[in-house]
């Protein structure tokens, strides 16, 4: 789902955001991908506050990935607008939305250079804070797996990371993330099987972001939303709140329907594993 094709222009006066709080909103979003085409999108609204854990739900083909495209600005809604700080992402910067909306899934771009240079790309053309990156590691549960490469820190990865597993891509596009400070983390569970070790330690990760959070809240500084498009239900259950996106319109779960007595309408719906 990284592979996109670039859909839109950026205006001559957009503006580059410093410091995003990390509050973002879907006004009344539709969206098709041509004139004679269906809605993917139907006059979506989706409001998630800073520092919210928020899953998405849905069968193949439901939206998921159009609204994650459409975050990103790949391409922008035949109506509707979306917020990020309440700035329209059609007024913000590309490189700025970049920066303050990480994506991290399997295939997620790694490129051939040291690990800390993957990590630390914001300041690949200044100088990397290495305090920082491997923090950035311990949170992102890649520490310990950076640790054992034959150079550490410094140890060359192949093109696009081919020498890593999906979950280590994973798990260092989520250090890369929370090194440069992302707002707005979007988290595209693998649907392949990543083995049970790897899931549970990308898992991980979340829940230290979410204890992150929780702290952050209580200091009210900068807080980091996380998007997850989950397949899998122990996933689903880490989240605040689960959206479900089905024929363009979007449905906020029951709190019920993820409470533990309810978790088998979830399973046999058939959305998760
Ligand atoms: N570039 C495109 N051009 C035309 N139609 C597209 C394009 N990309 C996606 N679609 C269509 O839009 C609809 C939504 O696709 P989308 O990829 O957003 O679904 P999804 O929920 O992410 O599915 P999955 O879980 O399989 O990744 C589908 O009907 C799909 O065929």
């Amino acid at each position: 789902m990284t592979k996109f094709e670039d859909k839109v222009v950026e205006k001559p006066d957009a503006i580059d955001l410093d410091y995003v709080t990390g509050e973002l909103k879907f006004c009344d979003v539709s969206f098709k991908y041509g004139d004679d085409m269906p809605l993917v999108l139907n006059g979506l609204n989706l409001h998630i506050g800073a520092g919210e854990i928020v899953a998405l739900v849905g069968p193949s083909g439901g939206g998921k990935t159009t609204l994650v495209k459409l975050l990103l600005r790949l391409y922008d809604p035949i109506s509707g607008c979306i917020l990020i700080d309440n700035h329209d992402t059609r007024n913000i910067r590309r490189q700025s939305l970049s920066r303050h909306v990480g994506l991290v899934s399997q295939d997620v771009t790694l490129f051939s250079g040291t690990v800390a240079e993957n990590i630390g790309y914001r300041d690949l053309a200044t100088k990397i804070d290495m305090e920082r990156v491997k923090n950035a590691a311990r949170t992102a549960n890649v520490d310990d797996f950076i640790r054992k490469l034959p150079e550490g820190y410094e140890t060359y990865i192949g093109p696009r990371g081919s020498t890593l597993s999906g979950g280590q891509r994973q798990r260092i596009a989520i250090a890369r993330a929370l090194y440069q400070n992302s707002s707005i983390l979007i988290l595209d569970e693998a649907t392949s099987a990543l083995d049970s070790k790897s899931e549970l330690l990308v898992r991980q990760a979340l829940e230290r972001l979410k204890k992150n959070h929780t702290s952050q809240l209580k200091r009210s500084v900068h807080c980091t939303i996380v998007l997850v498009i989950a397949h899998r239900l122990e996933t689903v259950l880490m989240a605040k709140r689960v959206f479900h996106l089905d024929n363009g319109k979007l449905e906020e779960l029951p709190r019920s329907t993820m409470l533990s007595g309810d978790k088998d309408s979830l399973l046999s719906s058939g959305l998760v594993l």
